[in-house]
């Protein structure tokens, strides 16, 4: 999907917003504070139903109100709305005005994806982010994963009470096993698709990172020791679970470990080369959803100018000409946006008019700056 008008009502700082946006390149240019990740966030949470920033929803709406709505509207006029009722906890989807029950219908329609300056660095500490990353891409490409995923946590859940009220050895078996079918099968999906995402990875690091494309390895950890069934690790390690009081092994604890020159990456590469990663990542995943979901991903680049400098913009630049997806981008300063104003590749050729859209975002107003002409 390629949103050609987005509207926010009550959403954090934002005024109300009705805007139109480029189907390929949009950019939003403000000060500290003047609501550009806000007006991400709000694209976001329709296409994810939470925040990337805050596991708070009420945080979104604009303080001292009660309900916020998102809503846009695609070229053929297809339009998906998400709104929340603090007060009674509704949420409320909407698909060309009907009503849904659940946001996976959403997803059918749109996949959001974004990079921020807080995601890159995140991403390769501890296996938090990795493992959002992957269920995230999992979501739109494996419409049936989130289901088997609900049912394995709540089995997690039940098999971790028995640790921790040392339930007895029958109950316990009983959840073990389950919990072990299981994860055998989240593990399979997964790896199954962390295959595909690999597979799609060189090309973009061959436009990003030319110099270590080939250098990269990718490994899946499963969440137990790769050369034991699950069962018998969990039987061996029956006093450290006691200990933690939860289950130390399965597939919750599943990791993506990527090496350059068999060396951890964070260790090899710059804070910039990192966040060019991490991009690159995201179109492989990008691409992915598109291929399999048939349904092109927006993907959101917040503050693009930290971290990355001219050569590593203007890559970036050429990496989204090939991409082929909306881009909306929010930046400090206008400067940093050269790289991508002046590629013809990424705007439109046949005409020099229609090559994006820009605003300008002031104490939650926006405003499109003139030269950056409407489609009509
Ligand atoms: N629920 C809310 N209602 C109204 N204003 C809010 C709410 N939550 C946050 N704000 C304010 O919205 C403003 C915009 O925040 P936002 O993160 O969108 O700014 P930004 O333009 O991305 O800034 P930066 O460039 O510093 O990242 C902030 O000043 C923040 O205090």
């Amino acid at each position: 999907m390629s949103v050609a008008r987005l509207t926010t009502y009550n959403f954090r700082n934002l005024l109300s917003v009705a805007i139109d946006l480029h189907p390929k390149l949009n950019f939003f240019v403000g000060d500290n504070g003047s609501g550009k990740s806000s007006l991400l966030e709000a694209i976001f949470f329709l296409g994810h139903g939470k925040s990337f920033r805050t596991s708070k929803v009420e945080h979104l709406a604009s303080y001292e109100t009660d309900n916020f709505v998102v809503s846009v509207k695609d070229v053929n006029n297809l339009q998906l709305g998400l709104s929340k009722h603090l007060h009674t906890g509704v949420t409320l989807i909407k698909i060309n005005g009907e009503r849904h029950a659940r946001l996976s219908e959403l997803a059918k329609n749109i996949a959001v994806q974004i990079v921020t300056p807080e995601s890159f660095k995140l991403f390769f500490g501890g296996p938090k982010e990795r493992r959002r990353f992957v269920e995230l891409g999992m979501f739109h490409v494996k419409h049936d994963s989130s289901k088997q995923w609900r049912e394995f946590n709540r089995v997690l859940k039940q098999r971790n009470a028995c640790i921790r009220h040392n339930l007895d050895k029958a109950t316990f078996d009983y959840w073990t096993s389950l919990f072990c079918q299981l994860s055998e099968d989240v593990a399979e999906v997964r790896n199954e698709y962390i295959t595909n995402l690999i597979a799609e990875l060189p090309f973009w690091l061959e436009l990003l990172l030319p110099s270590i494309a080939d250098k990269v390895t990718v490994q899946y950890l499963q969440g137990w020791p790769q050369k034991k069934n699950l069962i018998d690790a969990l039987s061996d390690s029956h006093e450290r679970e006691q200990a933690f009081g939860y289950s130390i092994y399965g597939a919750h604890k599943f990791d993506v470990k990527f090496l350059i020159a068999k060396q951890a990456l964070e260790s090899q590469l710059s804070r910039g080369q990192q966040k060019l990663f991490l991009l690159a990542l995201t179109f492989a995943q990008a691409k992915l959803i598109a291929r399999v979901n048939r349904v092109k991903p927006i993907l959101l680049i917040d503050d693009i100018g930290a971290e990355l400098d001219a050569n590593s913009r203007e890559s970036l630049s050429t990496a989204l000409s090939v991409l082929d997806c909306q881009v909306i981008i929010t930046a400090i300063e206008e400067g940093v946006l050269q790289p991508f104003i002046n590629n013809d590749s990424v705007t439109n050729k046949e005409s020099s008019k229609n090559k994006y859209h820009m605003f300008h975002v002031k104490h939650g107003g926006i405003l499109p700056v003139n030269n950056s002409v409407k489609i009509e």
